[in-house]
């Protein structure tokens, strides 16, 4: 089936949406608008890449039984709304010593996989998207509240001092819950709480570098390259729970030959990512964690160029 390229066709106007001339309160009402706009995007950028290996896109549902491209839409704007809240949580709790803010986010947190799930008829496709995308935009709220211009390292150094203690989560004593409690004790995998807690170190150092070298090249290409690092640099506990180490090592195996055979410079690279999509889908692997971080990855590249124009928090 020919892979069509269509995301330059999805109509999504990139761009800043806050009103440069605002200032004040209407100015944070206006930013915290733009990112929720601008995550929701995110999400739907990296659903339409096509093709991805084992995950939801345009050629197939991956290696997922339970999940299609229209539940991922119907999941990325039912949630969408909530990241606006998350930045006035952030707004709001901006004196707040980073160790102790996530406390006070994680219930609307719950809420919102709460949302997710009710739109999605109880199938779990954006609960990292959630985790990584609450904690952008309330550090967000947190920055403009201290009067802190929005960029990308600052706004991940916060993300990376609201999660300082997340990581410590994972060897509390007692029966592991969720998948990647499990796979800590099992492997020592971090997952997206050790994503987090690194201020999205695998974005910034493989997947955003890879994004702004093939940038002018158009989105699409952008997008591969960097999810081309994600598959072979981000140890995605979604892989590991489905294939186990074997299985990450076979992704990253396999993204790191296409890597040194030139990447997406390769004339043929469309053709050997939908080799890759089926070899992922006949071991049921599905890097769910790497589709988050990809989306992560165009959130941070276009963010909205802002300057400090509120009195800092007390
Ligand atoms: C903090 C939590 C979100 C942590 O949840 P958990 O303990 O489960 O930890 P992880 O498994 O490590 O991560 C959960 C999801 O995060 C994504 N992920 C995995 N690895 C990484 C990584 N290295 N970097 C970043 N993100 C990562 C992944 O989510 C995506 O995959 C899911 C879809 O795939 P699928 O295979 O279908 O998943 P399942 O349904 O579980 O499997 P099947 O049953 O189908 O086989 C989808 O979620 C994608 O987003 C991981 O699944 C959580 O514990 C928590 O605290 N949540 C409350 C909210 C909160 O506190 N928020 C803070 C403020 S917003
Ligand atoms: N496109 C996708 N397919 C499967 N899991 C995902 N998690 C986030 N995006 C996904």
């Amino acid at each position: 089936m020919p892979i069509a390229p269509v995301e330059d066709r999805v109509g999504i106007a990139e761009g800043s949406l806050v009103d440069p001339g605002l200032g004040g309160r209407e100015g944070e009402r206006s930013l915290g608008f733009a990112l929720a706009h601008l995550a929701h995007r995110s999400l739907l950028r990296e659903l339409l890449l096509t093709p991805k290996p084992g995950l939801v896109d345009r050629r197939n549902c991956g290696s997922h039984r339970d999940m299609d491209l229209s539940s991922f839409l119907a999941s990325a704007r039912a949630i969408a709304p909530w990241f606006r809240r998350f930045f006035e949580r952030g707004l709001e709790g901006c004196a707040v010593p980073a160790d102790l803010f996530l406390a006070g986010i994680r219930a609307d947190g719950m809420a919102c996989e709460r949302v997710m799930l009710h739109a999605t008829g109880g199938v779990n496709t954006h609960k990292g998207s959630i985790f990584a995308f609450g904690l952008l935009c309330a550090a967000a709220g947190r920055l403009a509240g201290q009067g802190r211009a929005l960029r990308r390292e600052p706004l991940c150094a916060e993300v990376a001092a609201i999660c300082a203690e997340v990581v410590g989560e994972l060897r509390r004593p007692g029966e592991a819950g969720t998948a990647g409690e499990h796979l800590y004790r099992r492997h020592g995998l971090t997952g997206a709480r050790g994503e987090a807690a690194s201020g999205f170190a695998t974005v910034r150092n493989h997947a955003l570098p890879a994004f702004e070298r093939l940038r002018p090249h158009g989105p699409r290409m952008a997008l591969h390259a960097a999810l081309l690092e994600l598959l072979a640099f981000n140890p995605d506990t979604n892989v590991v729970s489905r294939g186990g180490l074997a299985g990450l090592a076979f992704l990253q195996g396999e993204a790191m030959r296409l890597r040194r055979d030139g990447g997406v410079a390769a004339p043929d690279y469309l053709h050997r990512l939908a080799a890759l999509d089926d070899g992922a889908i006949r071991r049921n692997l599905s890097p769910g964690g790497s589709a988050d971080l990809l989306a992560v990855t165009w959130f941070l590249a276009h963010l909205p160029a802002t300057t400090p124009y509120r009195v800092p928090c007390h």
